[in-house]
């Protein structure tokens, strides 16, 4: 135990006071100084990394379940020698789907009730492993609270122990006669999935391409421990809710462009009428064949159906860039001036002057510019972007889903010695950090992290009194010094207008020349307060075409991209559909993912993703509860603890009795 001086305590007095009222005595001090040393000696909690899941709710509901293979491991670990490779993928299908397997499973077995024997006995074997390296405290916290008591007594029984045996068996076989077996079955389901992630990241990127953001933002809000580290696509989400107008324009248009109108119609109950109303009228002649939307294979959309959405599609994207015009003109310290370009078209010959340069544009109808004023919307296009933005800031469960953004989000996060960020930071060529201007000051690296972080809440909650509006959400959208971006300009007009496809590249910015340098990646965890030896950079952001054999891990492992392409539309770039950095005991390990099909074809043929998991770092010593954030907190309350305790001793505090 420390010793302690009595000034030490005298310091302290005010602290240990309160503290005696939840210990009032040397024995619960005692007691609680000992369960917290047994705590810090387990082993650490499993983190997982995703990135990247651009609305693939399906996908990622399925690596949630599986725990990214994890769960199917287990199960291997624990029951590998008495099952067969299918029972143990029936096993694993029940755990995932619990509802989906048992429906199927009661119309085609014929011993229902040994069935749910055998099966409630394996899943709690299965359980218990996922449980022995938590405390019986932080496991009771998982359990359901109607089978707290009869999981309790399972999972700490022996079944083979001589003298408990049939008060085990007694148990079991009672939940199947009483008619509880399916409950049962499909609660231990999902505390074996809750206990085999303990922790979650989310390293950005939510948002957009898929279909379901919505459904994902809604398991994320039940999930029991997790952080979100803000991509681009989620921070022009918030944007939007938030009101700004660029933002809104270009979340609608995005959707359009993957003909989601899904996520705004009924996710978020955003009327698309009057956008359709005037792309109708505007661009009724118009086959705005640039505009056709992106769709997914398991979509059916009629010929008329595809001629709206382009129309839409089209009519948005030209409202955003009116709004986009206006941003820049109105905002000169961001100085993108280069990024004004309708006013540089040559509305009659189609031709737009870029750097200089004439370029051929592939469109020349737009009824809706006046080429005198340029950025100016018609006075439909004003009532179409002021109705969207009143639908934005008015739909209930997009503001649920941003608060909950904010409350668990940030733009980066120290992490168990690990800093996690979705994109890049800005920094010059030679690898110092850039000074980036912001609200007319200059901040880098960390500081200037920290200071945008601040300007979004004061953003989205700020009573206009702010000397920052919510530009800044469009600013870190695509700005050529947003951390979250990363490259040097967002090419939308030229992919969607201009011919010459030289004019659509983006160029990633230096960070992600640099980061395959080691020496670069530690003197960034340096510069944000982490062990330049131990921590990890973890990004996602750009794809990582390991299909070309491009590999995850840069600059000698000190730094993971795991952008592994959940998002169906990038997975021909990387080969395969998704990443999960997994962080146990061990180490660390990468699972990457084969697409998934169907929770259908999951339940009905067994189907899983396939992951395949390689070891990325081994520890020597397991890793364990001291060594974790966790762990530095819980060390700081020991220290208080025995202080309270040497006050009680010393008489300088009288216990409570
Ligand atoms: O492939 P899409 O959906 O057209 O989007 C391309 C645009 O998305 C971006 O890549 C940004 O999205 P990411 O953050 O997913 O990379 C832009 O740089 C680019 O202009
Ligand atoms: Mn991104």
């Amino acid at each position: 135990m420390n010793r302690f001086t009595s000034k030490q305590i005298q310091d302290n007095k005010n602290y240990l006071e309160l503290l005696s009222q939840k210990f009032p005595c040397i024995g619960i001090a005692a007691s609680e100084v000992i369960n917290l040393k047994a705590i810090m000696n387990l082993p650490k909690g499993t983190e997982h990394f995703l990135t990247d899941i651009h609305g693939e709710h399906e996908a990622f509901n399925h690596v949630m379940r599986n725990a990214s293979g994890v769960v199917k491991r287990k199960i291997t670990d624990v029951l590998g020698k008495t099952l067969s490779e299918s029972d143990i993928q029936e096993l694993a299908t029940l755990i995932y789907y619990p509802d989906e397997k048992l429906q199927q499973v009661k119309s085609l077995e014929k011993n229902l009730g040994d069935w749910y024997k055998i099966t409630i006995y394996r899943l709690v074997q299965v359980c218990r492993d996922a449980s022995s390296k938590y405390t019986r405290s932080k496991v009771r916290k998982a359990l359901p609270p109607s089978f707290a008591y009869i999981m309790e007594e399972l999972l700490h029984e022996n079944e083979n122990r001589f003298n408990k045996k049939d008060y085990y068996n007694e148990i079991i076989n009672a939940i199947v006669s009483l008619d509880q077996a399916d409950e049962f079955i499909i609660e231990i389901s999902s505390v074996i999935q809750r206990l085999t992630i303990d922790h979650l990241h989310i390293i950005g990127d939510i948002y957009d391409r898929g279909s379901g953001s919505h459904i994902v933002m809604d398991t994320l809000m039940e999930h029991h421990s997790l952080d979100i580290q803000w991509g681009n696509h989620d921070i022009l989400w918030m944007g939007a809710a938030a009101g700004d107008l660029s933002c809104i324009a270009n979340v609608v248009r995005i959707c359009l462009r993957y003909s989601n109108m899904d996520i705004l119609e009924d996710g978020y109950g955003i009327n698309l009428l009057p956008l359709a109303t005037l792309a109708l009228e505007m661009y009724s002649d118009d086959s705005c064949k640039n505009f056709i939307p992106k769709v997914n294979s398991t979509e059916v959309f009629t010929d008329s159906d595809m001629q709206l959405l382009s129309k839409m599609h089209k009519a948005i994207s030209i409202i955003q860039f009116k709004l986009e015009h206006q941003l820049v003109l109105s905002h000169p310290e961001f100085e993108i001036e280069d990024r004004l370009l309708l006013d540089k078209i040559d509305y009659k010959a189609s031709i737009i002057k870029i750097n200089g340069v004439d370029y051929e544009l592939n469109d020349s109808n737009f009824p809706t510019i006046d080429s005198k004023e340029v950025w100016k919307l018609s006075l439909d296009e004003e009532r179409v972007i002021q109705k969207l933005r009143s639908s934005f800031t008015l739909s209930e469960r997009l503001q649920k889903h941003v608060r909950f953004l904010l409350s668990k989000g940030s733009i980066y996060l120290n992490y168990n010695g690990n800093l996690l960020f979705h994109a890049s930071l800005p920094m010059n060529k030679d690898g110092s950090f850039k000074e980036v201007k912001i609200n007319n000051k200059y901040y880098k690296s960390r500081e200037l992290l920290d200071k945008l972080d601040q300007y979004v809440r004061e953003a989205y909650f700020g009573d206009g009194q702010s000397n920052i509006g919510p530009e800044i959400f469009w600013y870190l959208w695509c700005h050529k010094d947003s951390p979250l971006f990363g490259k040097n300009k967002m090419a939308t007009f030229e992919r969607y207008l201009v011919v010459n496809k030289s004019t659509h590249k983006e160029v990633y910015t230096p960070y992600y020349n640099l980061i395959s340098d080691e020496k670069i990646a530690k003197k960034i965890l340096i510069e944000f307060g982490l062990d330049p030896d131990q921590g990890h950079i973890i990004n996602g952001h750009v794809p990582v075409k390991s299909k070309d054999g491009e590999s995850p891990i840069k600059a000698n492992g000190r730094l993971l991209v795991i952008d592994g392409g959940f998002a169906r539309a990038y997975q021909k770039t990387t080969g395969i559909a998704g990443y999960t950095l997994i962080y146990n005991s061990y180490g660390l390990q990468l699972a990457s993912h084969e697409p998934f099909e169907s929770v259908e074809k999951a339940v009905n043929d067994g189907k899983d993703i396939r992951s395949t998991i390689r070891v990325i770092e081994k520890v020597l010593d397991r890793k364990k509860v001291a060594d974790t954030d966790v762990g530095l907190s819980l060390s700081k309350r020991i220290y208080y603890l025995e202080m309270l305790i040497s006050a009680y001793r010393s008489g300088s505090l009288k216990e409570r009795l």
